[in-house]
């Protein structure tokens, strides 16, 4: 197969694109298309793979896959590369349109112009709290907010919030000293987080920066996770170390979100969106 693709990134959290608008994908593919594209050797290289789909329930649908083939439901930097790629490319007449996840559809607005869109603002909706919404195994409608949490010999405290899709957040004094590598698969795959975790350390700066680092559920350590840093700004506001309604710089290994949870409980999200590739990937599907 030649298969049509633009890889594009959001502050280094990269993803290969195909607009299935003009090129369809079997759906029996595409868990071993994500793993292909995402393959740096063999492959592409990237943390998964996107679809950019028609659908009559918004102006434009994406699917997000990890690079281990497994689909996620949201995907925050996916969102403003979707947004940037549907607007260039004419996918859609306005500035502001809809976007269609498997967690709900969302409103993205671009800004520049046809030639290059370099920003997105997203309304990502309302976090879900509730931990039954995360999932996380316990008492239902329990709000989860530095809950005790061992994993192998430590004794951590768990803060969860899902933007659509699970993450679990935890404070620490020092971002670079963070576990990321050591207790991020151990948690991700925890089975008090039945459709697994994506795990988020944070470090607060001030009342209004935080340093962030990721462990992605299916794609392991990433540069940035636009769902992750919504979900740890709404973590940080539930546990008193933020205020709502501010907006909050997010340092992430790649660069900078900007996320603002307001007074009526939307969170907002504000970065960059850049391309890097345009090509065909040759690929002989095994199935
Ligand atoms: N690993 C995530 C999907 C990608 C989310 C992330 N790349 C973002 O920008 O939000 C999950 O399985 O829920």
């Amino acid at each position: 197969m030649k298969i049509p693709f633009t890889k594009m990134h959001g502050l280094g959290n990269s993803y290969i694109f195909i607009n299935v608008f003009d090129y369809a994908i079997k759906e029996e593919y595409l868990h071993d298309l994500a793993i292909a594209v995402a393959d740096k050797d063999f492959g592409i290289g990237s943390d998964g793979l996107i679809l950019i789909h028609p659908t009559d329930i918004a102006d434009v649908g994406m699917r997000i896959f990890n690079n281990d083939g497994s689909e996620g439901k949201n995907c925050g930097n996916g969102l403003r590369c979707v947004a940037k790629f549907a607007y260039e490319n004419n996918l859609v007449k306005k500035k502001q349109f809809t976007i269609e996840t498997k967690a709900g559809n969302v409103v993205a607005e671009v800004h520049g112009d046809r030639t290059l869109i370099n920003e997105v603002t997203v309304n990502m909706g309302k976090p879900h709290l509730l931990r039954e919404t995360i999932p996380m195994e316990g008492a239902k409608g329990e709000t989860v907010i530095a809950e005790p949490f061992t994993i192998g010999t430590e004794h951590l405290a768990v803060t969860t919030v899902s933007m659509g899709n699970p993450h679990a957040v935890f404070f620490v004094d020092e971002i670079n000293e963070a576990p990321l590598t050591t207790l991020g698969p151990l948690i991700e795959k925890d089975a008090r987080f039945p459709e697994g975790v994506n795990v988020e350390f944070i470090e607060k700066v001030n009342d209004k920066e935080i340093h962030f680092r990721v462990w992605e559920r299916g794609s392991g350590v990433t540069q940035a996770c636009g769902t992750g840093a919504c979900a740890s700004v709404v973590a940080s506001v539930l546990n008193e170390k933020l205020a709502k309604g501010q907006e909050i710089t997010v340092h992430l290994a790649g660069g900078d979100l900007y996320i603002t949870w307001d007074e009526e409980d939307i969170v907002w999200m504000r970065g960059k969106a850049e391309t890097t590739i345009e090509g065909i990937f040759y690929w002989e599907q095994n199935n």
